[in-house]
């Protein structure tokens, strides 16, 4: 007899939802995590710690209201790492909290500590007392996350030379910073800082970002960070950085040298497996620290899952929710649906973008005709209200007979408004149907019926003339 049904080693989103899954089917279940870390990554140092910095800077720096009130308009003159610190851990703190009782109340085991496989079916836990505990279980999930890769040549000090959860526990607002990786974690901190008033640069080894998001968008992107002082070095890499008293020098391999106060890595992430002694249990991680699943999230051990980062693509904390929900139902032998095909992307930078099925460029490539119909945010009463005269809503519509193939938004509110399009594309909905609707009035949600009306007025001329 094990001690439990289901074990879980990682407390993030997609531990968190495997284990409550597992309760509510009945099942004796444990989730191991250290003391410092309930609620994982997503939690403690990546996506509620970097979505509650933004809220503040853009509250503090009155960055979003600045098109009603002028560009000196600001909350607070001097805003300080304290004033950022204070929301960040109030919302760390609630959120742990919330996750404590979830689990507890759902009477799922809390183990404190870091595991290891013992073999398939028992991992040790050592408690940091000096003394390890074994626990064994029929089932185990694998849900112990990524930590950013920290290039070997780079001597990070978390002062000066950071990386992505290290930047949330900076001193001081940095004067300059420059960013190494172009990615959604980069560029959500580039802007971030940015609108604090950080000369900040951006070095990206490819010749673009951001490129699976729609073009214009982008380009859009780049307008307004550089709007904020940004400066970006595509097809640039980082040959050194050079720690001196007060900075760092960053050369670059085509010769360069910038100064910053501080860098930033954010260059990937890498699979925590390195600890787990997989070998133990007849399992194996990639280069990448990322272990190998199939559509089940079944690992080529019969009793072993894995879910979240840890496995890779798309690594977010939506998805990775899903996925543990999913393992957990098939390792309790319960039937469930497989996760729905089309999954929202949302990127919180200054302006956020967020985006629901094809871009143009993928149906270009696929030779899949389409028309585009384009809401300005400018031209509803509702983006006039809150100052976002740059904001855009484009759908992406199937000519032949108006379904929607993609939904791509940017500006406020993009990464909330993208799900009305997400939901009527997986309901098989066609613009006919946000033409016939009524909005709310005044709202964002009113770029629908604007867009699909384009769209429609476009095709409607093709049609006259082509027949
Ligand atoms: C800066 C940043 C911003 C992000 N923003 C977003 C966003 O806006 N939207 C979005 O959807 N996603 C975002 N993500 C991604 C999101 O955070 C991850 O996809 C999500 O956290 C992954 O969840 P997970 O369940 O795999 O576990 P994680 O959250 O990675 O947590 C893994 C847990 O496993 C524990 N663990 C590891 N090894 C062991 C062990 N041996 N024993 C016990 N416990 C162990 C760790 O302590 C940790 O608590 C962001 C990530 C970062 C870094
Ligand atoms: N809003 C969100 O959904 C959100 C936010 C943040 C993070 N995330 C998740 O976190 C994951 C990791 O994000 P990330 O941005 O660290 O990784 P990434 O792999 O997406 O981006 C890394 C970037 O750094 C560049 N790069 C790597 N080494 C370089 C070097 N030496 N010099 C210059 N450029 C270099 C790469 O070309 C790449 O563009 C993402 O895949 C994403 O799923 C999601």
């Amino acid at each position: 007899m094990y001690d439990y049904d289901l074990l879980i080693l990682g407390s993030g989103p997609s531990g968190q939802k495997a284990a409550i899954a597992a309760s509510k089917l009945g099942r004796r279940v444990g989730i191991v995590d250290r003391r410092d870390m309930i609620g994982g990554v997503c939690i403690n140092t990546g996506t509620v710690p970097s979505k509650t910095l933004r809220e503040a800077v853009l509250y503090l720096t009155g960055l979003s209201q600045r098109d009603l009130y002028g560009s000196s308009y600001r909350v607070k003159d001097e805003i300080t790492v304290s004033d950022l610190a204070a929301r960040t851990q109030h919302v760390i703190s609630r959120q742990t909290d919330v996750i404590r009782n979830q689990l507890a109340r759902n009477k799922v085991a809390m183990i404190t500590g870091t595991g290891r496989f013992a073999d398939a079916h028992s991992i040790w836990v050592d408690g940091g007392t000096g003394r390890e505990s074994k626990v064994s279980s029929d089932k185990i999930i694998i849900a112990a996350g990524t930590r950013p890769a920290r290039p070997d040549s780079v001597d990070f000090d978390d002062r000066t030379i950071v990386d992505s959860d290290g930047v949330i526990n900076l001193q001081a607002v940095p004067r300059s910073m420059v960013v190494v990786g172009a990615g959604v974690i980069g560029m959500e901190y580039a802007s971030l800082f940015a609108a604090l008033g950080t000369k900040v640069t951006v070095i990206e080894r490819r010749d673009q970002m951001l490129d699976f998001c729609d073009d214009e968008i982008i380009e859009s992107l780049k307008y307004h960070l550089r709007d904020l002082s940004v400066t970006f070095r595509f097809g640039e890499e980082v040959a050194a950085v050079e720690k001196h008293a007060t900075a760092a020098l960053i050369l670059l391999k085509s010769g360069k040298k910038i100064v910053a106060d501080t860098v930033m890595y954010s260059a990937g992430r890498q699979g925590q497996t390195d600890d787990l002694n997989l070998e133990a249990a007849g399992l194996a991680a990639d280069r990448r620290g990322r272990i190998e699943v199939d559509g089940n999230y079944l690992t080529t051990v019969d009793n072993i899952y894995a879910v979240g980062d840890v496995i890779g693509f798309p690594a977010l904390a939506s998805t990775s929710m899903e996925q543990g929900r999913l393992a957990a139902h098939h390792a309790c032998g319960e039937p469930a649906r497989e996760m729905h095909q089309l999954q929202p992307i949302g990127i919180y930078t200054i302006p956020e973008i967020s985006f629901v099925g094809k871009t143009e460029d993928e149906l270009t490539d696929s030779s899949t005709p389409f028309e585009v119909g384009i809401a300005r945010y400018r031209e509803l009463a509702r983006g006039q209200i809150v100052g976002d005269s740059y904001g855009m809503l484009k759908l992406l519509v199937a000519p032949e007979d108006g379904r929607l193939l993609g939904v791509h938004v940017f500006g406020t509110g993009a990464t909330e408004i993208v799900h009305i399009g997400q939901a009527v594309m997986g309901c098989g909905g066609t613009i006919d149907y946000l033409i016939d609707t009524v909005f709310n009035y005044p709202t964002l949600s009113e770029a629908y019926k604007v867009a699909a009306l384009d769209a429609s007025n476009k095709i409607r001329n093709i049609t006259r003339i082509d027949g």
